[in-house]
């Protein structure tokens, strides 16, 4: 049986409180989670504010580039163990987890180390009144402490994508991850310790939100900034929170992303697109789709044909390599997902496949599943077209022209992503405009290039990460202005 400690510091620390982290293929115990109290959450900011003026602070840029490439090297070098344990926590097939989870995981170092080595400044000579000059000049400094708050559908993932750059930026992190899944960032304290990474620069703390580790971290004064991803809601009470000591905060939130499709998309493409970012990770990804428009005259055929694939996923043991579709999270995701599965046929939707639990065998019939599943026919106020459900489910709606497509996908109080299918460049454009989401994919989705900005609008999320712009978020910008 695995346990899961905090690190602080650089050492493992237990508690006198534990609570269960459960493998929701089939429900079983992975082993105890020793949950933080307020006084291990404060040694953590303690030691994280510590290791500001310690060696890391005294780190060259080039010294701080190797120590990120030699944590991405000490992820590669114990990838199998991250596969296993992030297989374990989420229950995510293997095929996902070593394709996206985990290299990804790496190359979240990657990129910053790479960026952070050769970003510029800016630079602005200026006339005086006496007749001289001056010359300004930016530099970056780190912004501080860095409270982390990770959601649990892609944890190394995003984890890293929040601690990549701030590391890179000179800043010391406090992480807390779910509580449903603890794995992976305690995984990754060990190679901090294997790489070298001096004390306190990378803390753990483990716990839940309200009254617990998630509300002390983001309470604590001594945090400079908090980055945050998970459901809109949370944002609002971690951004009351931060609001004493007016701390900037960097977020991404919930989605109710559309999928559009237009007629003269390459069919099997968007088919294949839109099971994808409907599908993948059993509909866990906040730009996944669950609301699909399907242009009127190829309605019909999508629908049948979305619906052969949904019906073709092999479920089962995330460890075969066969398999391509996981469980949910948690048994209690998956009652608030169920319930939505309820709401759609009280509404009056048509189930086109789907729409309950699958018949799993042995052990796994104890475990957080749900069928793929997919509906039509009903009115856009319909909840589960306006609520996002983050599970394998989305609604097919026909439209017929552009202006009211772009109209129903803007008619949320979200704005992460949108994916449209077409072969009109035009058409291409003109939604790539029009649509009020942080990221628009024509032709595909969750195509990654990590120095793009990322982020959402509207109730979707405050401010942009990746490449450049995460530097806006963990560091602060100075100028300097010299009188010559
Ligand atoms: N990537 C995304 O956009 C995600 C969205 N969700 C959505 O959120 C729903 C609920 O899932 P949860 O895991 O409960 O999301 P959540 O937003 O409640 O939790 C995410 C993280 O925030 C922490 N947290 C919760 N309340 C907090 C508080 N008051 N102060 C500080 N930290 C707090 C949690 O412990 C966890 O680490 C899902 O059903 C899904 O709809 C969930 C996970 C990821
Ligand atoms: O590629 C990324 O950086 C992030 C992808 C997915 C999410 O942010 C999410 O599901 O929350």
């Amino acid at each position: 049986m695995n346990e899961f400690k905090n690190f602080i510091n650089g050492q493992w620390v237990t508690t006198g409180k534990t609570f269960e982290n459960r493998n929701p293929v089939d429900n079983s115990l992975i082993g105890p989670v020793y949950e933080a109290g307020r006084a291990e959450v404060d040694a953590a900011v303690q030691a994280a504010r510590a290791a500001l003026s310690g060696p890391w602070a005294a780190m060259k840029v080039q010294q701080r580039v190797d120590m990120l490439h030699a944590i991405v090297d000490g992820i590669h070098r114990r990838f199998d163990d991250f596969l296993a344990a992030e297989i374990a926590d989420t229950g995510k097939p293997h095929v996902l987890a070593s394709h996206v989870d985990i290299p990804r995981g790496a190359a979240n170092f990657k990129v910053f180390a790479d960026l952070i080595r050769n970003v510029p400044g800016e630079a602005f000579d200026m006339d005086t009144p006496d007749n001289g000059f001056a010359m300004n000049y930016s530099v970056r400094v780190p912004r501080g402490v860095i409270g982390v708050v990770c959601p649990w559908n892609l944890p190394l993932l995003l984890m890293t994508w929040k601690v990549g750059p701030a590391l890179a930026c000179g800043n010391t992190v406090v992480v807390k991850p779910s509580e449903e899944t603890p794995a992976t960032a305690t995984l990754l304290g060990e190679v901090m310790n294997e790489v070298g990474v001096p004390p306190g620069v990378y803390n753990v703390v483990h716990g839940f939100g309200p009254d617990s580790a998630g509300e002390f971290l983001t309470a604590h004064p001594g945090v400079d900034g908090i980055t945050f991803t998970g459901e809109t809601r949370t944002g609002e009470v971690i951004m009351k929170a931060a609001a004493k000591g007016v701390r900037p905060v960097s977020f991404e939130l919930g989605g109710k992303n559309p999928g559009i499709v237009f007629a003269d998309a390459d069919f099997d493409k968007a088919v294949a697109g839109i099971a994808r970012s409907a599908f993948e990770n059993s509909g866990q990804v906040c730009l996944g789709t669950e609301r699909v428009y399907v242009q009127r005259p190829i309605f019909e055929k999508f629908v049948a044909a979305l619906k052969a694939k949904a019906e073709s996923f092999k479920l089962g043991d995330p460890h075969d390599h066969g398999t391509n579709f996981g469980p949910l999270v948690s048994m209690v995701h998956r009652e608030k997902v169920l319930s939505y599965y309820a709401k759609a046929r009280e509404e009056g939707a048509t189930v086109v496949t789907g729409g309950g639990v699958p018949d799993m065998p042995g052990a796994m019939a104890e475990g957080a599943w749900v069928q793929p599943t997919i509906w039509t026919g009903l009115p856009q106020s319909a909840a589960v077209i306006r609520e996002e459900i983050f599970g394998p489910c989305c609604h097919i709606t026909p439209f017929d022209t552009e202006e009211e497509v772009i109209k129903m996908a803007n008619d949320t109080p979200y704005g992460l992503a949108a994916t449209v299918w077409t072969q009109n460049v035009g058409t291409a454009h003109r939604l790539g405009k029009a649509l009020n989401v942080g990221i628009c994919w024509i032709n595909s989705w969750f195509l990654r290039d990590l120095r793009t900005s990322f982020g959402g609008a509207k109730q979707s999320g405050i401010g942009r990460e990746g490449g450049v712009h995460s530097l806006e978020f963990y560091t602060e910008l100075r100028n300097v202005c010299v009188k010559l």
